[in-house]
């Protein structure tokens, strides 16, 4: 393999001098390359049982964790990309079977020696990049009993973290989770979102009360039917959990829905593939105005992917947010209006409606999980936060390590979602 490399390289090094520094080959067969690397250039390494994987030696260089390359205190990377031309060139490689973690030595030019662990390189070579996007198979819908969406207000504040860990997998899988048996004041609401991070602070507050009193110019703080939506889409970055506490409720209606954007909207793309194209590539205007106080405005698509993977990472849609649509060529109008129209209907279809009674705490991710209520009569007294996507998938690593290990925190129960609210929460 490496012969075969040598050849091809030999008759480019011919071509193209410039390129290459001196070629140098040692032991066990691995070709390397002395200078900046071109794309055909690496070390070849066995990070993988019976199979070779060429890595960049400027990756590796730039990926050295001593203490002279990485902060010991703040783990910081302590090499500038300046610092790899005069350190890029490998003099030995040397596999190390009988250290209890497997790893890789290699000395470079300027006899600076790098160790990698092989788990390390295994975890970290290559497009490993999955993020948090909810996985197709782990949606909240009808074969989700909510009562395993829910963790106990106790155990989520104990500090053995069991409780933390289980409701933060449930947020992972179904993009909610609901914290029950608390006792129903801000004083407790503020305790539990604190466990996961500090609340973001916005025009509304940080822990926010709210009421149907039009303190803010927004139906939230009416009596009104609001529909399905997801917060804050009128911010450059919309907020990352979205948390409900209903304190108290004298009087009618006031049930919250829920529905999972991830599910449907991978639903839509099967039913209408072209019109979930135009969702996802059309530039949607969103805004918030406060007359004389605030005028919040950004325009971005109702489904935007992760520019990296392509996967459906952020859902955003307020219907009643949506700013004059002057961002839609007119050619595009009217496939726009129908795709739109579709998304609404089948949104609204799939709502999952219960009733938060005080000592519920309600999070949902807003970036995956559209909420709503219905209108109401009487006094109804929220409280609540928003926390940052960054704030909650920080702590999320911190309990897992890996987001993906997430799921593995709760359990995935058979049971009927629609016909668990309508007897146990619309009560
Ligand atoms: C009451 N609370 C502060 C939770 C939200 C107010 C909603 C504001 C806006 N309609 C939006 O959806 O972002
Ligand atoms: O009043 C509620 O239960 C929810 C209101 C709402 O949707 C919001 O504040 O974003």
């Amino acid at each position: 393999m490496s012969v075969l490399i040598t050849k091809i390289l030999s008759r480019r090094l011919l071509k193209y001098p410039q390129n290459y520094g001196i070629i140098s080959t040692i032991s066990k067969a691995h070709v390397i390359f002395r200078g900046l690397c071109t794309s055909e250039s690496g070390v070849n390494l066995s990070i993988y049982e019976n199979q070779e994987t060429r890595v960049s030696p400027l990756w590796l260089r730039h990926h050295c964790q001593c203490q002279n390359c990485v902060h010991p205190s703040t783990h910081q990377r302590v090499l500038i990309p300046g610092d790899l031309r005069n350190s890029s060139t490998v003099k030995s490689v040397t596999l190390d079977k009988k250290s209890v973690e497997e790893n890789i030595k290699i000395v470079w030019n300027d006899d600076h020696v790098s160790t990698y662990k092989i788990k390390w390189l295994q975890d970290n070579i290559g497009d490993n990049y999955a993020g948090l996007n909810g996985s197709e198979n782990n949606n909240v819908d009808s074969t989700t009993d909510i009562s395993e969406v829910s963790v106990n207000f106790d155990d989520f504040l104990n500090n053995n973290n069991r409780g933390l860990q289980k409701f933060m997998g449930h947020i992972q899988k179904f993009g909610f989770a609901l914290i029950v048996d608390a006792p129903p004041d801000t004083v407790s609401t503020k305790k539990a979102i604190e466990r996961i991070a500090q609340p973001q602070v916005t025009m509304f507050g940080g822990l926010y009360e709210f009421q149907s009193d039009l303190k803010h110019a927004d139906t939230a703080y009416t009596s009104d039917y609001v529909h399905l939506h997801t917060d804050c889409t009128y911010f450059t970055e919309p907020n990352g959990l979205q948390v409900f506490h209903c304190l108290e409720h004298i009087g009618e209606g006031g049930i919250n829905s829920v529905a999972d954007g991830f599910k449907i909207a991978q639903e839509f793309s099967r039913e209408y593939p072209d019109q979930y194209e135009i969702l996802k590539s059309i530039p949607v205007p969103w805004h918030y105005i406060d007359p004389g106080k605030y005028s919040f405005y950004n325009v971005a698509p109702i489904l935007q992917h992760n520019p990296y993977t392509d996967k459906l990472q952020c859902l955003r849609y307020n219907p009643h947010d949506m700013a004059p649509l002057n961002t839609i060529p007119l050619v595009n109008v009217s496939e726009f209006y129908e795709s739109i129209i579709n998304f609404s209907d089948k949104l609204e279809k799939k709502a999952v409606w219960f009733k938060l009674h005080p000592g519920m705490i309600l999070f949902t991710d807003n970036w995956r999980v559209l909420h709503g209520r219905s209108e109401f009569t009487g006094s109804r007294k929220m409280c609540g936060s928003y926390i940052t996507r960054s704030d909650w998938l920080s702590k999320f690593k911190v309990m897992f390590g890996n987001v993906q290990d997430g799921s593995n925190a709760c359990t995935y129960l058979n049971g009927t979602l629609t016909s668990y609210c309508k007897h146990n929460f619309s009560k």
